[in-house]
């Protein structure tokens, strides 16, 4: 049976669960702070040396490749034979991977070690599930409904719960689909945002039975929160602090009346 979004936010804050994130420069100062107002225990170990065995005692580990380099590469293997050994999930944000040769080979290795979650933007999704993409940077600049058709492609290649985030987000597992409204347009005017949730999704699938359910949970979460803090935020840099308050002060019934619609996944 599938556990809603407002059950899992009750166990995640019952019981605040060990997160492994290996992140950006950019994004790992505003992720830890995301996850703590979430309700949930960041921990940005990345190094070789250390992030396998750390994987072992986290509930789940995050990898994301914004800013990447051969030492980085080497600590998110090692995480990820961690996280595998002991059973756990792991959640991959393939940032900008259609940018460079680098990136496109670190993202394919990457997939072949099957990720539970993975979370980008529509340029991001298609380029991963080897379609053109409107994308230069980190930044999405295709429409979510662009890449829904490859968001299930992937999936279903991948074995992973694939999310797509942008103006109405949209998960899927190959079989089931969900579309998710909300947030704020001031959302991708902060940097990091999606970065952030990645870590959360991250959170929710260490306390969730079911990656969709656990992805669902995430977004449905940033949504409600988003939606929350653009009232009365007057730009992007008063959004932010309201942004991490909402992100605390939701409950779990908010995120039950959340904008979470079905979508029907053609055969
Ligand atoms: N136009 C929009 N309106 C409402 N919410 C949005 C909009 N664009 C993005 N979001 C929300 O912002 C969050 C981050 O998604 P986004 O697609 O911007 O990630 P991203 O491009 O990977 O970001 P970054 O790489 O900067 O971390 C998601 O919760 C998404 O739903
Ligand atoms: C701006 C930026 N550059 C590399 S990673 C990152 C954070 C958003 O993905
Ligand atoms: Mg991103």
């Amino acid at each position: 049976m599938s556990q809603s979004p407002e059950t899992l936010l009750t166990g995640l804050r019952a019981t605040p669960p060990l997160v492994q994130c290996i992140t950006n420069y950019v994004a790992m100062n505003i992720a830890a702070n995301v996850m703590l107002a979430a309700g949930a225990s960041p921990a940005m170990v990345s190094d070789v040396e250390e992030a396998e065995e750390f994987a072992g005692i986290a509930g789940a580990v995050t990898v994301n490749i914004g800013t990447l380099s051969p030492p980085f590469v080497a600590g998110m293997h090692a995480a990820i034979r961690g996280a595998r050994g002991a059973g756990r999930p792991w959640v991959l944000d393939p940032v900008a991977c259609q940018a460079t040769a680098y990136r496109r080979a670190v993202v394919q290795a990457l997939v072949a070690e099957g990720p539970t979650i993975i979370r980008g933007n529509a340029s991001e999704i298609l380029s991963l599930a080897g379609e053109a993409s409107r994308g230069q940077g980190v930044d999405g600049r295709d429409p979510v409904a662009a890449a829904e058709e490859g968001a299930r492609r992937l999936a279903r290649s991948s074995g992973a719960v694939v999310a797509v985030t942008g103006e109405v987000d949209y998960v899927t597992d190959g079989e089931r689909a969900v579309r998710i409204g909300g947030g704020s347009p001031f959302m991708p005017m902060n940097t990091a945002l999606g970065c952030s949730l990645t870590c959360l999704c991250g959170a929710y699938a260490a306390v969730a039975e079911d990656a969709f359910d656990a992805a669902v949970a995430g977004l449905a979460h940033f949504a409600v929160a988003g939606a929350k803090a653009d009232e009365g935020a007057s730009g992007p840099g008063s959004f932010a602090p309201r942004f991490l308050d909402a992100l605390a002060a939701v409950t779990p019934a908010d995120l039950s009346r959340g904008a979470i619609y079905d979508a029907a996944v053609p055969a």
